[in-house]
């Protein structure tokens, strides 16, 4: 299972003045679920494209530092790994469901796949039925893909990217064109992802309501630069920075936040504080909690 270590990594899109990632320092580890926000134009596609490898090998422009994988076999820049190798390692899933979609039946859309990356035939028709049931999709295997609602053809895309048996997945806004069924499911898939087959999973996402209570760390980016991150509960403390970005707290920790405001709570920094609650349910049982003096 790959590391993905990033270091002190800047780039400029061609003809661009301000660069689109600046001196980004960040380590992955096998297996974690990296969550990463911000505002728009923040950088957070382009630290993706980064990682999966489009920067540098199909985008042209200035980079500086590097993104490394660490396996087994040793420590190699993404930039000088050749692009079918990092399939073997990194799968991409990006927002539009439509675009992403190539084939007429959803079996074709995985064999596709499969068959761009050589993968012996004999093994096709099992890691098809894989993928499929991983994603909770096995039903669909003959149906039209034209016929899928965005969050099953979401879940197509993310299948696809399955079957090559990546131990990274990178997801841009998967949800971004879904509605709340579509997304719950999609999400979902993911969590099962990671906490049963231990796959990295790193998406891009503005819902960090419906992440933060999935990911083991959460990244806030702003104008190229990574300006938080840590465990969602720790990030979820600076409700400043939040604000100052113009990025709205999930509900639950802006409720902790206007009750340490009132003085209903103490100080997040002072020993008795209750961690941030990530959920409803933990901001119900933190709110019954003060109700009832337990
Ligand atoms: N192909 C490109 N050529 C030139 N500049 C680009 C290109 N793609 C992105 N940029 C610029 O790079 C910066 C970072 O863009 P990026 O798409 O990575 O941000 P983002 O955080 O993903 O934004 P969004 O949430 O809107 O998708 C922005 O200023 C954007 O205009």
């Amino acid at each position: 299972m790959p590391k993905i270590t990033i270091d002190n990594l800047s780039f400029a899109y061609p003809d661009t003045s301000t660069e689109a990632l600046k001196e980004i320092q960040l380590t992955i580890e096998p297996g974690e679920f990296v969550a990463i926000t911000g505002a728009t134009g923040a950088g957070k596609s382009t630290l993706l494209r980064c990682i999966n490898g489009i920067i540098p090998h199909f985008q042209p422009g200035t980079l500086q530092g590097a993104v490394y994988l660490e396996t087994s076999a040793g420590r190699s820049a993404v930039g000088r790994v050749s692009t079918p190798h990092l399939a073997r390692y990194i799968g991409s899933v990006f927002d539009d469901p439509e675009g992403q979609i190539v084939s007429p039946i959803v079996e074709e859309e995985i064999a596709f796949a499969l068959e761009n990356t050589g993968v012996d035939p004999t093994q096709m028709d099992e890691r098809i039925q894989h993928a499929l049931d991983d994603c909770g999709i096995a039903h669909l295997r003959q149906h039209p893909t034209n016929r899928l609602s965005g969050g099953q053809k979401q879940r197509v895309a993310i299948a696809a990217a399955l079957a090559l048996a990546p131990s990274i997945l990178i997801l841009d806004e998967p949800t971004s064109e879904l509605d709340p069924d579509g997304t719950e499911a999609v999400l979902h898939v993911l969590s099962e992802l990671h906490r049963q087959r231990g796959i990295t999973v790193i998406i891009v996402e503005q819902k960090i309501n419906l992440l933060a209570p999935l990911c083991d760390r959460l990244v806030l980016m702003d104008q190229g630069r990574i300006v938080l991150e840590g465990p969602p509960r720790q990030v979820l403390r600076q409700a400043d920075v939040f604000t100052q970005l113009g990025i709205e707290l999930p509900v639950p920790a802006r409720l902790m936040h206007a009750l340490v405001k009132e003085g209903a709570l103490p100080p997040l920094d002072s020993p008795g504080a209750p961690p941030v609650p990530l959920t409803v349910d933990e901001a119900y049982t933190l709110s019954q909690a003060l109700l009832t003096g337990s």
